[in-house]
């Protein structure tokens, strides 16, 4: 009868999730279908694999968090887990070429595609939930992406929390020598790989440093040339912006970084307008603050965890009632 041909119409109209005849499903690098798997789709058709840690309760802020070079947001769950507990609902995707998402391992055509895509997440999850105040989480090259991002938006993030951000060149890897050579050589070799990211330096804990060897959605190959010149010109483009910025921020950084010079938090807190901004210095600090001694990351989440909530807005009066 009419009524088994409607359902049948509604099964083949409603079915979105069933890919049409003939295409094979999209699958993650690690060959999971992502209709299995939480993401969404950028700009460029590539698939983002992401990460919710969703309070219980009504949610009082939304908080993005922005992985680094070769890793993933897999490590912040920890991070995100104690946000969630402060009723903040956290929400993370793997960077294009990173961990579960599509795209050529940790390399990009230009380093806008990290704010685009950023810009693109907040504005879906902003979309779900249009008051709450948002804030931005960033460790690393993900420091550069939330600075750069904050600073497309600089009124849309009540807060950015930059942990060990790369904001300038480690002087020693940034002579102008080589980087005269880096930029020949990214004429004629741009996918000349140089020096991976040498984990030893990312913690003092070396079982961090270990469970980061370990990681197999971390990209422990070496860095292309062609990379490290956006890395460049990310730096570039925030030396730019940095006397312009007058969005609240909360600096972490550790003064035995060896991948990312404490200088560039020096630069940016004693350079940007912000009247609101914070610094703190972890003495012999390494680079993954988070991830270093246990009474180190400790106190990062509580500074964190601290800074954020002191910065949600006080409910107005007809929102309180
Ligand atoms: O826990 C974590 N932290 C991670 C991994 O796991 C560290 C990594 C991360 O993002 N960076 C560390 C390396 C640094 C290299 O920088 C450059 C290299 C060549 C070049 F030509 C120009 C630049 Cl700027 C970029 C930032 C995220």
């Amino acid at each position: 009868g009419s009524d088994v041909l409607s359902s049948l119409l509604r099964v083949s109209v409603t079915d979105s999730s069933m890919p049409e005849p003939g295409a094979a499903p999209r699958r993650s690098p690690q060959g999971v279908p992502y209709s299995d798997l939480p993401h969404i789709v950028n700009a460029d058709g590539l698939h983002l694999f992401c990460r919710y840690w969703e309070p219980t309760g009504q949610p009082r802020a939304l908080v993005f968090i922005a992985h680094g070079a070769g890793e993933h947001c897999g490590p912040y769950d920890e991070m995100a887990q104690r946000l969630k507990e402060l009723s903040l609902l956290v929400f993370a995707h793997d960077h294009v070429g990173h961990g579960q998402s599509e795209g050529d391992r940790m390399n990009i055509k230009d380093f806008q595609i990290y704010i685009r895509d950023s810009l693109q997440h907040i504005d879906l999850m902003k979309s779900r939930h249009p008051d709450l105040p948002v804030f931005i989480v960033g460790h690393s090259m993900g420091g550069a992406i939330s600075i750069l991002t904050a600073c497309e938006r600089p009124g849309d993030f009540v807060g950015v929390v930059l942990i060990a951000p790369l904001v300038q060149m480690n002087p020693e890897s940034a002579t102008p020598f080589k980087v005269f050579m880096a930029k020949l050589l990214n004429h004629m070799l741009p996918s000349l790989t140089m020096g991976s990211i040498e984990s030893k330096w990312l913690s003092r804990d070396k079982r961090q440093v270990e469970a980061y060897d370990a990681d197999e959605l971390n990209y422990h190959g070496g860095m292309r040339v062609s990379f490290g010149m956006q890395l460049m010109a990310a730096v570039e483009r925030m030396q730019r912006e940095i006397p312009s910025i007058s969005w609240p921020f909360l600096l972490l950084h550790g003064d035995a970084d060896k991948l990312c010079d404490i200088r560039g938090s020096r630069m940016m807190y004693d350079n940007s307008l912000s009247t609101d901004k914070k610094i703190k210095i972890y003495e012999g600090g390494y680079h993954a603050l988070h991830h270093d001694l246990p009474e180190v990351a400790e106190s990062v989440l509580k500074e964190l965890t601290t800074w954020i909530t002191e910065h949600i807005p006080a409910a107005t009066s007809q929102e309180a009632q």
